[in-house]
């Protein structure tokens, strides 16, 4: 592992030792931390370099944010201008590709200005004929050109078709004239833009010119229309060349995008600063004659945090797994080869929601753990919490992304049981096989160790996620075979379709888990601290909807019993490997930007020298001689 000194931030340059309540739980190492830290990276090499960049990126003061928060929104924008384009001006001098400006990223939290610039990049890259990217990237990727993505109006994000901005051809200019007819038309939201402004506060993303855009009759040159899956010629033709929602894929490669990039790092943050501050904080007494108890000792304390931690591992393999389909079938798409674009938009979509939904619960959770100083800023949590929040609402809103999944599970078990053995049935997409699978009526655990058995989880996870796809599919056939209209039986089921959607996504992020620890035989010690990670985040879910397991007696009232048991066990394996698991993220101090999550653990001391920083104490405030010392001395008059 990194020494130790390598992560404490560098501005406190008094926090020489390491805590002796956190050096103690690193004392006994189960496994090799750094080992699973290049199995996060994806390779030892990766890791080596994002080391490195983020060595560089932490050693200069151009790019510190040890003052984020103190600052203004319009000094938080500055900063991360300034942040942008010193990170430009680093790219060209040192050379770095994307993948370093994913690493840059990551350094950073996020907090640079180009998101959206380089998300036009993405779009250029799969909407775009090879002469547009030919053209078009150079000047984008070297900031000479500075792109957005403005989709998003006033009166619509969601429903696409609703979209109001006009894009009228005029064939004797051979231009678009682009305009915003009404005021819902509003391009609003996008970052990075004609009559523009900013849409004024935000929960977070300060440092982020999420701005507004109307068009007044705008001239686009008829070849600036990116024209890989749809082109109009000279006279105004319009050629098609891919499916309706080819033009969509924009929003299915950002999905699978920013789940590593984006939607999980605040959940993994959450878990480092939560658990770290754990073992620090002490308070009440486990027994009478002992000394005060690291609140990590509380079984409760655990029961709020280690399923979040077994989440972040759960959601780093799951998106890992997403990321390899997406590569397969990316290709192919480019190609005008759909035929995996429909379980690639289910997948990303349900993945998308999925992570995002339980990232903001997790992070929220890791911030109410840590008490009082959670609700400090200088904690580093509630900047996490509001930053993931975004993420239930952008790229797609998560209720109507689960919805989009719920879509393609009727249309799959519909096809799952078509005549057995029939071509479509063989063809069923792979991520919903297991609706053709033997379902079994019962589960056959016998005693709480039964349920440490990937298999015997994994197959109860299936067995509901078809139920409930089942019995939505029920419900909608009994309206629309009862003469209502589809379009108003599907809304009245959407709730149903919903909680299978829900489960079949938990499905796929316990499979992909297990699957993953597979492929680490040769890592028996990382395997085994693992699995029980995967035992608890597929455990914690069954309790949590223990009734949808009880429903149809699939599990008994004993069964969930056993399964609890088999949870509060693994809560006291997981404890001694908890900061191990923690620190395998490997985020830096600067990263977290935390008082209290820091590698060395000083978080009285942290806390106590950065509150000092707050304006209020380094400025003054004049609410002293304006108000309260004139009331203090007409009280005094009157005595
Ligand atoms: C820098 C800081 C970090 C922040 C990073 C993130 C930045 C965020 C930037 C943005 O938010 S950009 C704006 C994102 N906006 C959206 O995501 C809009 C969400 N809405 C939609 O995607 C579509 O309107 C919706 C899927 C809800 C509805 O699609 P449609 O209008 O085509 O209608 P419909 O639902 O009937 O779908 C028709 C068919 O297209 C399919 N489809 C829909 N979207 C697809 C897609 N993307 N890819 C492939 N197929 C798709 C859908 O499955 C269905 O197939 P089937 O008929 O076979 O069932
Ligand atoms: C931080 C941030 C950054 C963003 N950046 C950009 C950007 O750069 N470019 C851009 O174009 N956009 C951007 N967006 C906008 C974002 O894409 C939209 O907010 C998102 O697509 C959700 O659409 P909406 O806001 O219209 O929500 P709505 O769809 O209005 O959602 C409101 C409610 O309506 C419900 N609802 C809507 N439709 C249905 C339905 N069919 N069935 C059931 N329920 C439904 C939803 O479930 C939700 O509960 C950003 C948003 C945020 C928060």
């Amino acid at each position: 592992m990194g020494s130790p000194m390598r992560r404490v931030s560098q501005e406190d340059t008094w926090s020489g030792q390491v805590h002796p309540d956190i050096a103690s739980e690193r004392h006994v190492q189960s496994f090799d931390v750094e080992r699973l830290t290049n199995i996060l990276d994806r390779g030892a090499q990766n890791t080596a370099r994002r080391r490195k960049v983020e060595s560089i990126i932490h050693s200069d003061p151009e790019f510190s944010c040890k003052d984020n928060y103190f600052m203004t929104h319009n000094e938080r924008y500055e900063a991360a201008v300034k942040k942008a384009f010193h990170t430009q001006m680093l790219t060209q001098s040192l050379g770095w590709s994307e993948e370093e400006l994913v690493y840059v990223y990551r350094a950073l939290s996020g907090d640079t200005v180009l998101g959206m610039h380089t998300g036009f990049l993405k779009a250029l890259r799969s909407l775009g004929s090879e002469e547009q990217i030919a053209k078009w990237e150079p000047l984008c990727k070297t900031c000479r050109i500075i792109a957005t993505y403005a989709q998003t109006e006033l009166g619509h994000g969601t429903y696409l078709q609703g979209l109001e901005t006009e894009a009228t051809y005029d064939a004797t200019t051979q231009e678009f004239v682009i305009h915003s007819p009404t005021i819902t038309a509003t391009k609003w939201w996008p970052g990075n833009r004609i009559t523009v402004g900013d849409i004024g506060p935000k929960m977070n993303f300060d440092e982020l010119d999420n701005g507004f855009l109307r068009l007044d009759h705008v001239r686009v040159p008829r070849e600036n229309m990116l024209n890989r899956f749809a082109q109009v010629l000279s006279d105004g033709t319009y050629i098609k060349r891919g499916t309706e929602q080819s033009n969509y894929l924009f929003m299915v490669v950002t999905r699978v995008e920013i789940l590593l990039g984006e939607i999980l790092p605040p959940l993994q943050k959450a878990c480092v600063i939560a658990m770290r501050y754990s073992v620090i904080r002490r308070q009440s007494r486990l027994r009478p004659s002992d000394p005060e108890a690291k609140i990590l000792d509380y079984q409760t304390q655990q029961h709020k945090l280690f399923p979040q931690l077994a989440m972040s591992y759960a959601f780093h393999f799951l998106a890992i797994s997403i990321l390899e389909f997406f590569q397969r079938s990316y290709n192919a798409i480019l190609d005008r080869d759909f035929s995996l674009l429909p379980e690639l938009h289910a997948l990303s979509s349900g993945t998308k929601a999925m992570m995002a939904d339980f990232c903001i619960q997790g992070a929220e959770t890791c911030r109410r753990a840590c008490g009082g100083h959670g609700y400090s800023k200088l904690s580093g949590l509630p900047s996490l919490v509001t930053r993931v929040s975004a993420a239930s609402s952008y790229e797609g809103e998560n209720t109507v992304l689960y919805l989009q999944v719920a879509r393609f599970l009727v249309k799959s078990y519909l096809q799952a049981h078509m005549s057995p053995g029939s071509t479509s049935q063989r063809f069923l997409p792979s991520s919903v096989a297991y609706l053709t699978a033997p379902d079994l009526s019962r589960c056959p655990a016998q005693r709480a160790a039964d349920f440490l058995c990937p298999e015997l989880y994994t197959t109860a996870w299936a067995h509901v996620a078809t139920r409930l796809i089942k019995d939505s599919v029920y419900h909608l056939q009994t309206r629309t075979q009862s003469g209502q209209d589809q379009h108003e039986a599907w809304n009245q089921t959407t709730v149903t379709h919903l909680q299978a959607a829900k489960a079949h996504c938990y499905y796929t992020s316990v499979k992909s888990f297990s699957e993953a620890l597979q492929k680490l035989e040769n890592e028996p010690a990382i395997q085994q601290v693992l699995k029980r990670l995967c035992h608890l985040h597929a455990l914690h879910g069954i309790l949590v909807n223990s009734g949808d397991f009880l429903h149809d007696g699939f599990l008994s009232g004993v069964q969930v019993d056993m399964a609890r048991t088999a949870y509060l066990d693994l809560l006291l394996l997981i404890r001694k490997d908890a900061i191990l698991l923690t620190d395998a993220f490997d985020f830096t101090d600067q990263c977290l930007n935390s008082a209290l999550g820091c590698y060395d653990g000083n978080v009285y001391e942290r806390l106590f020298q950065w509150a000092q920083k707050s304006p209020t104490n380094t400025q003054g405030n004049p609410a002293y001689e304006k108000y309260i010392r004139p009331l203090l001395q007409s009280w005094r008059s009157k005595l």
